[in-house]
């Protein structure tokens, strides 16, 4: 495929193999930049793998990852954040007991550490940046609430805006909506099509009525391979596809 400048991240011919088994096989996959990208496909079909892949948490034995024009296979994972892409396991990883602000607050590259000192004064800048991250996640009345005592979807929300604070050209998240109620769910798609206007979005997800939502290109996983690609009813409607994932 030719080098196209609305790329942010072009992975061509990915692989990897686990004592021989080939987890993610010659898979291709093309992100536009200010668009959510969300990768369906039926258990084990290699989807967190290619995540993994991806932020150099698994390293790759075939293929190439460019990040805006830039090889970052084989660069290792901490590099891979700091050049803008981040990621959002499943389980939330916030500080349970720190609070919302504080969460945020230790999330800004410049920010507090986790051991600061008494002497510690607040960086205005930093300080107007998690007041509106915390208004894009919807947290901004929880600002001095700690991260335990918040709701599954708000601390899933949190985990988000602890991303959002490092201004990552690229956020990928895994199943964002596992374990949410329909209301927090619907939340999560308004703040997903909202943090895409600025950034690009990988989600994995398997809920449809959600990817229907919030996608704006499906790639259709199988057994380590692009089974299918395209818009949602593209996708939908391909035999390959309902034969392997949708119809069962
Ligand atoms: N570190 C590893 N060592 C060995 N096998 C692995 C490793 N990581 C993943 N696998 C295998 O690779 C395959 C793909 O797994 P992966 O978790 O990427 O699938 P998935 O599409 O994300 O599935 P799910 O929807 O269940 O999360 C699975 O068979 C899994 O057991």
């Amino acid at each position: 495929m030719m080098p196209n400048e609305n790329f942010v991240l072009e992975v061509e011919d990915l692989g990897v193999s686990f004592d021989g088994f080939k987890a993610v096989d010659g898979f291709n996959f093309y992100l536009t930049r200010n668009s959510v990208h969300v990768i369906i496909g039926p258990n084990g079909a290699g989807k967190t793998t290619v995540l993994d892949l991806i932020c150099g948490k698994t390293r790759a034995t075939t293929g190439s990852v460019k990040f805006k024009d830039k090889n970052i296979r084989g660069n290792r994972e901490y590099r891979i954040v700091r050049q803008g892409i981040g990621r959002k396991f499943q389980t939330p990883s916030i500080y349970e007991n720190l609070t919302v602000l504080e969460n945020l607050e230790l999330s800004h590259p410049k920010g507090r550490g986790v051991f600061s000192c008494f002497f510690y004064r607040r960086k205005p800048d930093i300080m107007q940046m998690c007041l509106d991250v915390a208004k894009e996640i919807g947290l901004e009345d929880k600002l001095e609430t700690e991260g335990g005592i918040l709701s599954h979807g708000q601390k899933q929300w949190l985990e988000i805006g602890m991303l959002l604070m490092q201004n990552p050209e690229i956020i990928m998240l895994d199943e964002p909506v596992a374990g949410m109620s329909v209301k927090e769910r619907e939340a999560t798609s308004k703040l997903i099509r909202k943090i895409c206007q600025n950034r690009s979005v990988i989600v994995i997800e398997h809920d449809m009525e959600f990817v229907k939502e919030i996608a704006d290109r499906v790639t259709v996983m199988h057994m380590g391979k692009v089974l299918s690609e395209g818009s949602m009813e593209t996708v939908q409607s391909d035999p390959k596809v309902i034969e392997v994932y949708i119809g069962h």
